[in-house]
């Protein structure tokens, strides 16, 4: 593998007061790839973007981003990491196009008024270029939020809960939006809380909870690792037993004998073909069913199940 594009090692982050917001955490982030970090409120999302972003200063470890310490070497490599915060942060009564421009010019590099146009209209916000921010609806300044990190073209972006409060025509906006900038060669690290939003968006999750990243994976792999199939099968007429040649699939009898419960697979699609030959295997027995429900474990479960308790955040 290629060096990782940003390197954490061994970060903690206590806050004065004593909170440990993040304990010991090492992550790998790869060239072009998406990664969602995926954690509860307070999990310590927001502070681990801050550290790498320069805005909270670390207790202890080390950040290389582009293969530049992130202490002793910070303006290196900020100026090829750009950040999408939760809430906007700026002066309300200044127009859009200005804000934007502005975004490009503090970090110094030249005005380019082809490249701000090209990004409002990719967040379809160039009509709006001359309004004062105060008067773009919610999903707008969400859109320009964007719009600002984009403007001195990063290569690595961070996007804190992009789509937090917004709805769904929107949100699929957002996956769309950030799919376009891994096609340009931008490395995207998003955090949600939405375990949707990672399954749909991300290449690799990471999954944090009180400071610690529980667990890094492929997106496919921690679904095949923890991904199950579950099949309900109603039996036109009840079972008192299984016979033998249902017998040897994974299978219970449920509901006083009116279910067929199927529990197995891993993931890969396994679990779907099993289940097809269980269908065949009850229609060569003749035992007649009046419905089937089937469904793949989520990554919600997965997420559930590595957190040891409900504390997901809804
Ligand atoms: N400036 C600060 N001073 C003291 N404690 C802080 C500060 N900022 C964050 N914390 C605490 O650190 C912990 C981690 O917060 P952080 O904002 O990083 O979590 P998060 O995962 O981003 O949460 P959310 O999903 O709610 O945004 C929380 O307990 C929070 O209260």
């Amino acid at each position: 593998m290629s060096e990782p594009i940003l390197d954490i090692q061994g970060l903690t982050k206590i806050y004065p007061g004593g909170l440990k917001a993040l304990d010991d955490v090492d992550l790998q982030i790869r060239q072009g790839e998406i990664f969602a970090l995926l954690g509860p409120n307070g999990a310590g999302k927001t502070t681990l973007i801050g550290a790498v972003c320069g805005l909270v200063r670390p207790t202890s470890g080390t950040i290389r981003a582009f293969g530049h310490d992130m202490a002793s070497d910070w303006r290196h490599a900020r100026g090829r990491i750009g950040l999408v915060p939760q809430e906007l942060a700026t002066d309300m009564f200044e127009p859009v196009y200005r804000a934007v421009a502005y975004s490009r010019e503090l970090f110094g590099l030249a005005p380019d008024k082809a490249r701000i146009e090209e990004i409002l209209r990719s967040l379809n916000l160039w009509d709006k270029k001359d309004e004062r921010i105060m008067a773009l609806s919610g999903g707008m300044k969400r859109r320009l939020l964007i719009a600002k990190a984009m403007a001195h073209e990063p290569d690595l972006l961070f996007l804190d809960e992009p789509t937090a409060g917004v709805d769904v025509e929107l949100r699929k906006g957002m996956w769309q939006l950030i799919g376009a900038m891994r096609e340009r060669g931008v490395t995207v690290i998003l955090t949600t809380h939405y375990i949707e939003e990672a399954e749909e968006m991300a290449d690799r999750v990471g999954i944090i909870s009180r400071g610690r990243i529980l667990k890094v994976d492929d997106k496919a792999s921690l679904m095949r690792q923890l991904g199950r199939t579950e099949a309900h099968i109603a039996l036109a007429n009840p079972l008192s037993a299984l016979p033998p040649a249902i017998a040897s699939f994974p299978v219970e009898l449920e509901q006083g004998g009116t279910s067929l419960c199927y529990r197995g697979g891993d993931g890969t699609g396994k679990g779907k073909a099993e289940v097809a030959q269980l269908i065949k295997a009850l229609v060569d027995e003749s035992i007649d069913f009046t419905g089937i429900d089937t469904r793949e474990s989520s990554l919600e479960e997965i997420f559930v199940s590595l957190l040891g308790e409900k504390e997901v955040a809804a």
